[in-house]
């Protein structure tokens, strides 16, 4: 059975309890993802992306509410989600092929299957001639682009990502979006992107949703719009040279900032 959305978020709320008190962290989001889109969430420190996040990885329960994926309800991790962090935890002492594999170890798939698909998402990251290298011999960059690789071996419909390119160099950063995106495309994957960069977040999404100050609730749905460079969206650096990439970074920017005047 086809559903209209990949990702349903239906009504979802989330209080933390702590022997300090409660913490209202997110009210009454609603929020779908088609296959294949792309969408990010925004707003200040603290309104709750990372929690929404975390309910949507199925580690964290919501207080009330529900997400789906194609209709079913996600009660815990689940391998049709898969998780990009801002730290790539690789472990130093595998190769990066043997860490690229560690999600299909983990759920016990077939371990040849497995490494020919690890080789495949290596080359596409760029990481072809470093199979054999530890991670130790890498840039932040490389790593990030192993992390993804390995996020993508077990092949998950939904890929988030948590801030995935902020321990990088802003050149770096601007390059690696780029070789990100255009795998996760390739791949037809659905994104949620959480992000502190509004460019980052213009560029790489279809969609952002900005999140209202504690307890996050959705302040604004914002879609990214730019005219298509030979039939296709442009890379994330080339919709930065777009101008209504400038109109979308002010909106955005009196949205969150409006925000903080209250
Ligand atoms: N485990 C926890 N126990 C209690 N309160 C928490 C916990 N995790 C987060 N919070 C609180 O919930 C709110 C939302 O936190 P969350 O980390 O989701 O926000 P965020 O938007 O991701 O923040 P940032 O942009 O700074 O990463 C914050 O007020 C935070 O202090």
């Amino acid at each position: 059975m086809t559903h209209p959305y990949r990702v349903h978020v239906d009504n979802v709320s989330l209080r933390y309890f702590t022997p300090q008190g409660e913490t209202q962290a997110l009210q009454n989001i609603n929020l779908s993802v088609k296959a294949g889109e792309f969408i990010s969430l925004i707003g200040q420190s603290g309104c709750g992306k990372s929690t929404l996040l975390s309910i949507l990885a199925g580690i964290l329960p919501p207080s009330s509410g529900t997400v789906l994926v194609d209709g079913q309800t996600i009660v815990g991790p689940n391998p049709r989600i898969g998780y990009m962090l801002q730290q790539d935890y690789l472990f130093e002492w595998r190769t990066i092929l043997e860490n690229t594999l560690l999600g299909a170890q983990i759920q016990n798939k077939d371990l040849a299957a497995a490494e020919k698909r690890a080789t495949q998402l290596l080359h596409k990251c760029g990481m072809g001639d470093y199979l054999h290298h530890y991670p130790r011999q890498l840039s932040g960059g490389m790593r990030q682009r192993v992390a993804l690789a390995r996020t993508l071996v077990t092949n998950p419909d939904v890929v988030l990502l948590d801030e995935p390119f902020s321990a990088l160099d802003s050149q770096t950063r601007l390059s690696i979006a780029d070789e990100v995106v255009d795998v996760l495309r390739d791949e037809g994957k659905s994104v949620i992107l959480v992000t502190h960069d509004i460019g980052e977040a213009i560029a790489m999404t279809d969609r952002v949703i900005v999140l209202s100050r504690r307890p996050g609730r959705i302040k604004s749905v914002h879609h990214m719009d730019f005219p298509s460079q030979g039939g296709k969206r442009p890379t994330p650096f080339e919709a930065r040279g777009c101008p209504e990439f400038n109109d979308y970074f002010n909106v955005l920017w009196d949205e969150i900032d409006a925000h903080v005047e209250g």
